[in-house]
């Protein structure tokens, strides 16, 4: 059932519309990304209702780039033969102009790394989103600051870094934490689900971005509005999952059952979004 949001500070109905509307329209997100985070990437869009694709190779990506609904781009296990098939297949979704997310996995941990993260920041993405140390480190090198990251970073830290790296990219920009932070560089929204144990299960940020990835797919006109649903949504399935949990291991296996089974009672009384 379609529920009408009043005003845009229903994020409740606003969150619900938009989870049925991505199982709906299963949209076929590609993915290039680390090998860590392939798997809990992929089981995490299909329990949502999306069509993963983990096509990451140059000579794949002139035919398949056109018919992705939205591409996530996660630099985690980045080596030189990688780059220029992320680069390849931005520049292709730009074409078609479909949205593309992201994730700057440590950015500041080699020169390498943080120089391909700062030509992927401009080249225009839809929304950047990573923890706190990976904003402020992409925040310091584009003033050409400090290249230091420290990783005891919280995300409201973060904050004012990522309204200027929101200003300065055009990009929607997304911190993860105990509260997730989303900004336009003007407005700044939190979304203050999940459990800390998501913290111990390997690529949960990951795995949110390429859902952030998917939600844009299906309101790319609102990608704030997308971000802060998808994180608010991944965060609910985390809660309901730890409610069954032992431990890392079983909270991933419950985090994907209840994503996939997340209902609107549920996801309604559960959104917690809000202005900050
Ligand atoms: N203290 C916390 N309380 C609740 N949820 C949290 C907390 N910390 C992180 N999360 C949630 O865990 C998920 C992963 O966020 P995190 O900041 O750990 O990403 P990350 O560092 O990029 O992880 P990875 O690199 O392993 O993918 C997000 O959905 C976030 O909302
Ligand atoms: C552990 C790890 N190392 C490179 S990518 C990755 C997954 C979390 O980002
Ligand atoms: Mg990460």
């Amino acid at each position: 059932m379609e529920t009408r949001p009043n005003s845009i500070e229903d994020w409740p109905s606003r969150a619900w519309n938009l989870l049925s509307k991505l199982r709906d329209q299963s949209p076929l997100v590609q993915c290039i990304t680390n090998f860590v985070s392939m798997d809990l990437m992929a089981n995490t869009l299909l329990s949502a209702g999306a069509s993963p694709a983990m096509i990451h190779s140059i000579e794949e990506i002139p035919d398949f780039t056109p018919h992705a609904r939205s591409l996530c781009i996660n630099v985690g296990t980045l080596s030189s033969d990688w780059l220029p098939a992320m680069k390849a297949a931005v520049v292709l979704a730009n074409k078609f102009r479909k949205p593309w997310v992201l994730d700057p996995v440590a950015a500041g941990a080699s020169g390498f790394r943080l120089n391909a993260c700062l030509e992927l920041v401009g080249m225009k993405p839809t929304v950047i989103r990573g923890n706190g140390s990976e904003i402020i480190a992409l925040f310091k090198a584009s003033l050409g600051a400090s290249k230091g990251v420290d990783s005891s970073h919280e995300s409201t830290d973060a904050m004012e870094a990522a309204k200027s790296l929101a200003q300065a990219s055009g990009a929607i920009v997304a911190v993860s934490g105990a509260v997730d932070i989303i900004t336009d560089g003007n407005r700044v929204v939190g979304a203050h689900n999940g459990v800390p144990m998501m913290q111990k299960i390997t690529a949960t940020g990951c795995a949110v971005t390429a859902l952030i990835a998917a939600f844009v797919a299906v309101d790319p006109l609102h990608a704030l509005e997308a971000t802060a649903s998808a994180f608010s949504i991944f965060g609910i399935a985390g809660e309901l999952g730890m409610n069954m949990a032992k431990g890392p291991a079983s909270l991933r296996m419950h985090l994907i059952d209840s994503l996939y089974s997340l209902d609107q009672v549920a996801l309604l009384s559960h959104t917690k979004i809000t202005s900050l």
